[in-house]
């Protein structure tokens, strides 16, 4: 979609020669790993990480330079997409089932700039179900605890069977509604055993691009 693109494009500027970036995962970070793809053709110097095995592949079919972690110390700018953003760019993320590696690069990374169509851009989070990566192992003991917390657990299918991350484990969509206090059912979700991370992406993006269906690009910033 065009607006999803042009945010993308907007964001690969910040790219510079000798950074370390961080590939996003999704249908929007795909536009960005198409454009760093363009611009490492034309001679940009990067190197990057990825957060799931498709955008790794992918650019590596561009030619963009995967590093593996043991080579990097920080991350200068990940670029990511989201499902819904708040005003404070509080985020869900995890449609794409990748949100555990997804935070781990962002809570790496010196930037994490998101970017979206106007679709994404919420009053308050929750209407999309927020995604939740857990274990396989008791799963039915987990989704009793995760259903106490307020929300609908369903169980993340593809193909006729469960869903499996690049990890191996069960992305669970629990489906809250309008969710009021984001910290604490952030907290809340760590303290589930069979958890392995949320989609909340709370205080951890700096920037966001979102691509108008007039053409114009919005830039919003966290009121930190
Ligand atoms: O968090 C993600 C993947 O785990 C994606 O960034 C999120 O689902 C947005 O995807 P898209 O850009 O396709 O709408």
């Amino acid at each position: 979609m065009e607006s999803k693109r042009l945010a993308a494009v907007e964001a690969v500027k910040e790219i510079e020669d000798g950074m370390v970036v961080g590939l996003g995962t999704g249908s929007t970070a795909y536009y960005a790993i198409v454009e760093i793809g363009r611009r490492v053709a034309e001679g940009l110097r990067i190197r990057a990480v990825a957060t799931s095995v498709q955008s790794e592949e992918l650019a590596v079919s561009l030619h963009i330079p995967i590093v593996p972690f043991a080579e990097i110390e920080t991350i200068d700018v990940t670029i990511d997409g989201a499902d819904e953003a708040d005003g404070e760019l509080h985020l869900i993320k995890g449609g794409g089932g990748a949100l555990l590696r997804e935070k781990i690069v962002a809570a790496s990374s010196k930037r994490l700039i998101i970017i979206a169509d106007a679709s994404k851009v919420v009053e308050r989070l929750g209407k999309f179900p927020l995604p939740v990566e857990i274990v396989p192992f008791a799963y039915e003991l987990t989704l009793r605890k995760l259903a106490a917390l307020g929300c609908e657990p369903v169980i993340r299918q593809k193909d006729g069977g469960a869903f499996r991350t690049d990890n191996g484990n069960l992305i669970v969509d629990c489906h809250f509604g309008a969710i009021e206090h984001v910290k604490a059912l952030g907290l809340a979700l760590h303290g589930i055993p069979g958890v392995v991370e949320h989609g909340l992406f709370i205080g951890m993006a700096d920037k966001l691009f979102v691509g108008q269906e007039d053409g114009a690009i919005r830039e919003l910033a966290p009121a930190r």
